[in-house]
């Protein structure tokens, strides 16, 4: 019952032995191969549109490149106060962007409010150099608290960007999850509505370690191809990166791991909901799934071999917790199994 992030799930066997499978042969190194090209063609089908794509190893390479790919002396990124660029990613955006900041921004359950954006960037007098400039905008999809932005609340945030002529970055780090969450497209998610780059991770659903930076405007990457390489996020070997995405988008198979990832947490949330003294600290919309425990009874669950662990109350949570209670994150993935649940429901039940 490993509850603790889908970063401890394996990789899917068909991922795996796709990986395996590419290993044999040569094929030119640095993203020049065959199969590199034909899942950079792929990535463009799916999304429908252009695109420049950049393999890198980590989603926090993906999304400091991303938005450094668009920074500027005295730069600054808007994201949500607890998004993971500002909480969980030791400062590489501001590192790989020589300096850039992050402005947090609130909103309830993980989402920014465009409100408090727009009053953000108004606040921004253009060539006030004491103050610095905007230089992008960044939402996660799914977001850091397991909530989902709707297409429209994209589109607003989006168009607030665009009035300050600013870019939309979009961390999608569990952007299957999301994808199948609102039962969309990948173009409506993204381009449709606004975004600009997007951070798309492959390695918390079934992935050994494949995280891309998908970039609507070609026009533009240039700059990132000599940014990943400085950041020494250049695969040699790219065609190990390329073939676990192979595998990954045969068949739909990124979509019904995200599927079953999803249909996991809403088991679990279920069990929660049912269990005596436990309560969900809001419905999950994706793969994470938060709770609120006493003490005692998350350190049975613990002991008897549930991973999971304590988290911040978001911003604008109207929760409240008693004095021996604690908020829990749960993260289900592509290889939780219905009998993790029942092991869950029997031992809170
Ligand atoms: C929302 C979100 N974005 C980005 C990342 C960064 O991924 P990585 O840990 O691979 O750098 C994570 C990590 O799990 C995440 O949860
Ligand atoms: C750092 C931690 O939050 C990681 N991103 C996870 O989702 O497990």
């Amino acid at each position: 019952m490993f509850f603790a992030s889908d970063n401890w799930a394996g990789a899917h066997p068909a991922i795996a032995a796709r990986l395996s499978g590419a290993a044999g042969g040569f094929s030119a190194a640095y993203g020049d191969g065959d199969l590199d090209k034909a899942v950079c063609d792929r990535f463009g089908e799916i999304f429908e549109h252009e695109v420049a794509v950049f393999f890198v190893a980590t989603g926090t390479a993906a999304n400091a490149l991303s938005l450094a790919s668009y920074g500027k002396p005295g730069g600054i990124s808007f994201c949500h106060t607890q998004a993971h660029v500002m909480e969980d990613e030791c400062g590489a955006v501001e590192y790989l962007s020589g300096g850039g900041r992050l402005h947090g921004i609130g909103g309830a359950l993980g989402r920014i409010d465009p409100g408090e954006l727009e009053r953000a960037l108004d606040r921004f007098v253009p060539e006030f150099v004491h103050a610095g400039r905007p230089t992008a905008v960044s939402i996660t999809q799914s977001t850091e608290i397991g909530t989902v932005y709707s297409l429209d609340e994209i589109a607003a945030i989006s168009a607030l960007a665009k009035r300050h002529s600013l870019p939309l970055h979009l961390d999608g780090a569990r952007f299957a999850n999301a994808l199948v969450a609102l039962e969309t497209t990948p173009a409506e998610m993204t381009w449709k509505r606004g975004v600009d780059i997007v951070s798309f991770g492959g390695t918390k659903n079934g992935c050994w370690c494949a995280e891309a930076i998908v970039v609507f405007d070609p026009g533009r990457a240039r700059e990132l191809a000599f940014l990943r390489k400085r950041a020494g996020q250049l695969f040699s070997k790219s065609r190990f990166v390329a073939a676990q995405f192979d595998a990954y988008f045969r068949d739909d198979l990124w979509l019904e791991n995200a599927r079953h990832s999803n249909s996991m947490a809403a088991s679990l949330a279920a069990a929660i909901e049912a269990a005596p003294g436990l309560r969900l600290g809001w419905q999950p919309q994706a793969n994470e799934v938060f709770a609120v425990i006493t003490d005692d009874r998350a350190e049975k669950l613990q002991a008897a071999g549930a991973a999971f662990y304590d988290w911040p109350l978001p911003a604008g949570s109207t929760e409240t917790l008693g004095e021996n209670e604690k908020l829990y994150r749960f993260v289900t993935s592509f290889a939780t199994t219905a009998e993790d649940i029942d092991r869950f429901a029997s031992l809170v039940g």
